[in-house]
């Protein structure tokens, strides 16, 4: 027998086997009679500069040689436990699925470079062979450096690297109509506009897999002082055990009763296709348009985000399933409205929505780390952004935000939701993102440290680009926007039923607008919810000025007493008196007296 050639794939956001350029090609070339390799060693390894690891230690008294992965900023755990656990769940799926056709996964933790090169190494002293390394480009600082760093490595070794570009965005890096970065509009829409029509850019998916060659013989283990288990329990323990609980809070959100996660989902690329599939069968891909902007339950929207963060699913796989459906080629869906019938306004907004995230990714590679600077990718200088680090009233502030305690619905629930289930909605996103930074003028990286810590499906573009862009230093050409979340709740909450959801304590009001602005209950009513002397009741980090109208909510929202009564006391619709004509609060839609407000329907778009 010939001794080994061993090809090494180091995975990363390219966690899945179908539609993934690399396991294509290494299929393909097994095929061949000659090959360039006999074993696969595919890899996974948890980046200690961005997920804390010290959980992997082998024995209490080890010392991790890494400083935490904490965020530069706040220094919050970069990873927090509900992406943690859906991560640890997608390299487990992957390593299951990797079995199952012959082959596996090896998990490792430290730093990429460092852990090839100790492969290598080992590899070397056992006369292996390694052919090559491979790995998936990824945009981004730190992603670019450990790119540099694992080709170092495997270039020292004398083992070959190639970075591959990875398939997994909608339209792919070979159709984007100019090379150079900076050619990247600045306004989504003129880039969009060079990418139409949107329902033609994709390329097809890859060819299903036929076999993969088998592990290595031998594959070194982990260095020391880590180890790593050997079930998926075992590895979510580990990854949560450093993470205090609270995370650092004192008063941290706790579900509450008869709240659901949006977000119930396990990790992997099974889980991502299953899911797929169901917003296809269940009609939800076709209704999207009309749903996407509401913020209770699990199918409003896609929530595919995750698994597209962690490359478990491609947007072009979902986009295949959209044509297969629009045009009737396979049953998946048959029956359902739409079917056959061609693109409608849901799919072709979820397409939309795509390709937004494509552009954030390209945004990133034009403008590098000045997306993580506090003047954003304007290199705007002009605004003076409080810090917490420098002021105890700040950090007051900082944590009541995060508490959920701000004395504002709709940023309060959004919070605590985000806190207890890794997920919020884009609507309750944009709203959070603008209160942190328009409302209250706080260094917006606060918040987009926290998201990073603490979202199912952080995702470094999308979430800087986001937070760059609501902040007013990204690229909304729409400079002033500020969006109030009063109005906000009103239009997409009129009932308010998603703010009672998370803030438990106003669940029995029936007046919306207090449960949109809860510091405007009076005291009787305090006392009956049992919340007098709280902040959120009574000192709101914001009094917006934003008086809802008598009709309340498009969705026929209440409008009761002035005080907002609990439980079903005094104060039906109109009751008390309260908000009638057109105060300043009832402004055209669209205006604020500082500022603009956002348009109520708008995609976050042109
Ligand atoms: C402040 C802020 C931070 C955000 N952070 C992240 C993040 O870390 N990761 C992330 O994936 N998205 C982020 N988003 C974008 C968006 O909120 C989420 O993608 C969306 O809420 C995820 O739910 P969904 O999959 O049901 O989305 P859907 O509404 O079903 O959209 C379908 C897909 O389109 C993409 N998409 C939708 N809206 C956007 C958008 N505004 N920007 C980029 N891609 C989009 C996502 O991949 C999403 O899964 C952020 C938005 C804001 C305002």
């Amino acid at each position: 027998m010939s001794p080994p050639r061993v090809l090494i794939y180091l995975l990363r956001r390219d966690l899945r086997l179908a539609d993934n350029p690399i396991f294509n090609e290494i299929s393909k070339t097994f095929q061949q009679s000659q090959h360039p390799y006999t074993h696969l060693l595919p890899i996974y390894i948890f980046a200690a500069q961005q997920i804390e690891v010290s959980g992997f230690l082998s024995a209490d008294s080890d010392r991790s040689p890494f400083p935490e992965a904490r965020s530069n900023v706040a220094g919050f755990w970069r990873c927090g436990p509900h992406r943690a656990k859906f991560l640890a769940e997608s390299v487990w799926d992957l390593k299951r699925s990797l079995h199952n056709t012959g082959n596996g996964l090896e998990i490792r933790v430290g730093l990429a470079g460092q852990v090839i090169q100790e492969i290598l190494t080992a590899y070397k002293k056992q006369s292996v062979e390694v052919v090559a390394v491979w790995m998936t480009n990824e945009e981004g600082v730190e992603e670019k450096r450990e790119e540099r760093n694992v080709k170092e490595a495997a270039e020292g070794a004398g083992t070959e690297f190639k970075l591959w570009t990875d398939e997994k965005y909608y339209v792919d890096d070979r159709d984007i109509p100019f090379r150079d970065p900076a050619h990247l509009p600045d306004v989504f829409t003129s880039f969009r506009k060079q990418i139409e029509p949107l329902r033609e850019s994709p390329r097809r998916v890859l060819p299903p897999l036929s076999k993969l060659p088998p592990l290595p013989p031998s594959i070194p283990s982990q260095s020391p002082p880590f180890t790593i288990p050997s079930t998926l329990e075992d590895i979510i323990t580990k990854l949560h055990k450093p993470l205090d609980p609270n995370l650092g809070l004192s008063n941290p959100p706790t579900s509450p009763t008869g709240a659901t996660s949006a977000h119930p989902f396990h990790g992997g690329e099974t889980t991502g296709q299953e899911r797929i599939r169901h917003l296809v069968t269940s009609g939800n891909m076709s209704t999207y348009k009309d749903t996407r902007n509401r913020m209770l339950g699990l199918d409003f929207s896609t929530k595919l985000s995750a698994w597209l963060a962690l490359g478990c699913v491609t947007a072009r796989q979902i986009h295949q399933y959209l044509l297969n459906f629009e045009e009737g080629k396979t049953d998946l869906g048959k029956g359902v409205q739409g079917y056959g019938k061609g693109e409608n306004k849901g799919t072709s907004a979820v397409r939309f929505e795509l390709l937004w995230r494509d552009y954030f990714r390209l945004t990133t590679r034009k403008f590098g780390s000045r997306l993580f600077q506090i003047s954003g990718l304007k290199n705007d200088t002009s605004s003076s952004w409080s810090y917490p680090q420098k002021d105890k009233e700040i950090q007051r502030k900082v944590t009541r935000f995060m508490e959920g305690t701000t004395g504002t619905g709709l940023i309060d629930a959004s919070m605590k939701e985000l806190f207890c289930t890794g997920y919020t909605s884009n609507r309750a996103r944009q709203n959070v993102a603008s209160f942190l930074a328009k409302h209250l003028g706080i260094d917006w990286r606060v918040g987009a440290e926290w998201y990073e810590s603490l979202l199912v499906d952080y995702d470094l573009s999308s979430n800087w680009g986001n937070w760059n862009y609501v902040a007013g230093v990204g690229n909304d050409p729409r400079e002033t926007r500020v969006f109030n979340p009063v109005k906000q709740a009103n239009d997409y909450d009129p009932q308010g039923e998603y703010i009672k959801t998370w803030v438990v304590e106003l669940r029995s009001l029936d007046d919306p607008r207090i449960v949109f602005q809860p510091w405007k209950m009076d005291d009787a009513t305090k006392a009956v919810l049992k919340v007098a002397g709280q902040d959120f009741v009574e000192h709101p980090l914001k009094r917006i000025e934003y008086h809802v109208g008598r009709n309340a909510g498009r969705g026929g929202g209440r409008a009761g007493g002035k005080g907002g009564k609990a439980g079903g006391s005094r104060g039906g619709a109109g009751a008390g008196g309260g908000y009638h004509g057109r105060g300043r609060g009832d402004r055209p839609r669209g205006q604020s007296r500082k500022g603009k407000l956002d348009h109520a329907n708008d995609f976050i778009d042109d």
